[in-house]
């Protein structure tokens, strides 16, 4: 006789699962040790990091919203930035100056992850960033701008501004293909910040023109306008005044105060002193890839030891 399924599931005693779940909890009760053991060496690792972290941590709610400590990179040979130190507080226009070949700007890739460290810590808005990529960097909020104003120079100057405005995921090719149209869905409330962003920069009427018919000045205005369409919290400027005319300068000096009295916090390389002196708060001061100096302008303008670098170059 051929046994019916049905009969032969009815066959199954009713407490079978039960029994089962008994044999699981003995399982995990007779778990190997090293298992068990894992768990508090994760944790203690997690506390000792939170321990690191915390005076920086308190650092960030003294209102510091980047610092640089115990910075070091070599290129062969070369110490460009030797045990370097810069804070930035959160509100202020902060300045970092010194003679050609000082460090300066390897120091802002150090500090946006460009480049990596040889050793030393970045802390931006409470967090540690120095093992993080450059566009986790940016997506954290720290935006920055280069000597030589990196726009895209075969898309117009609106197209420019509407990129910038996606979250930062890297320069490739496929990365900025794909922004481009994930563009499409937020486009016309993007469109009107960058108007209004463009018109600040006094670009309004360049919207529709390829940002490879801008002259250098203007470049640096759209490379600012881009670094404000991400809304960030720290804007890294290299210097940018370099190659502009007077009445540029004085534009870009204007739009850095108003950006600044609405809150946004900048870290500025500059080779033009009036600059610096009119725009900063604090002026750090690099030699040789080391701290010179820190202080106010008028401080850092009287001070014998920074007139002698600048004079020994
Ligand atoms: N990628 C690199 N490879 C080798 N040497 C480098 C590299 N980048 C910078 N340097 C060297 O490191 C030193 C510091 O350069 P850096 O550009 O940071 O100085 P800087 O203060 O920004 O100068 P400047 O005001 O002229 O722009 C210089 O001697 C420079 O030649």
């Amino acid at each position: 006789m051929v046994n019916n399924p049905s009969d032969s599931l009815s066959d199954v005693p009713l407490n079978e699962p039960q029994t089962n779940i008994e044999d699981i909890l003995k399982q995990v009760e007779d778990r190997p040790p090293e298992i068990v053991l894992n768990e508090p060496q994760s944790n203690i690792e997690d506390i000792l990091k939170q321990v690191e972290d915390a005076p920086q941590r308190q650092q960030s709610s003294n209102n510091i919203l980047l610092s640089a400590n115990g910075l070091n990179k070599s290129f062969g040979g070369l110490k460009a930035v030797d045990n370097a130190t810069l804070e930035v507080s959160q509100g202020s226009i902060t300045g970092l100056i010194g003679p050609n070949g000082a460090g300066k700007t390897t120091l802002f890739n150090l500090i946006s992850n460009f480049i990596r460290p040889d050793s030393g810590r970045v802390i931006f808005d409470g967090e540690p960033v120095e093992r993080l990529q450059s566009y986790q960097i940016a997506q954290m909020g720290m935006i920055r701008t280069f000597q030589v104003a990196r726009v895209l120079s075969r898309l117009s100057v609106m197209e420019n501004m509407l990129l910038a405005a996606q979250k930062q995921i890297g320069e490739n090719f496929w990365n900025v293909w794909l922004r481009a149209h994930e563009l499409k869905r937020e486009e016309k409330e993007l469109r009107e910040r960058a108007i209004a962003v463009l018109e600040s920069v006094g670009l309004a009427d360049k919207a529709n023109d390829y940002a490879g018919s801008l002259s250098g000045g203007q470049r640096k205005l759209l490379e600012m306008g881009r670094a404000l369409m991400s809304q960030p919290k720290l804007i890294l400027l290299d210097e940018p005044a370099a190659g502009v005319n007077p009445t540029l300068i004085n534009q870009i000096c204007d739009r850095i105060l108003s950006w600044n009295r609405q809150g946004m916090t900048f870290l500025i390389i500059e080779h033009n002193m009036d600059v610096i002196m009119s725009l900063c708060d604090r002026v750090w001061v690099l030699a040789e890839g080391r701290n010179l100096a820190v202080g106010t302008p008028e401080e850092i303008q009287n001070n014998s030891e920074v007139l002698e670098a600048y004079l020994g170059q």
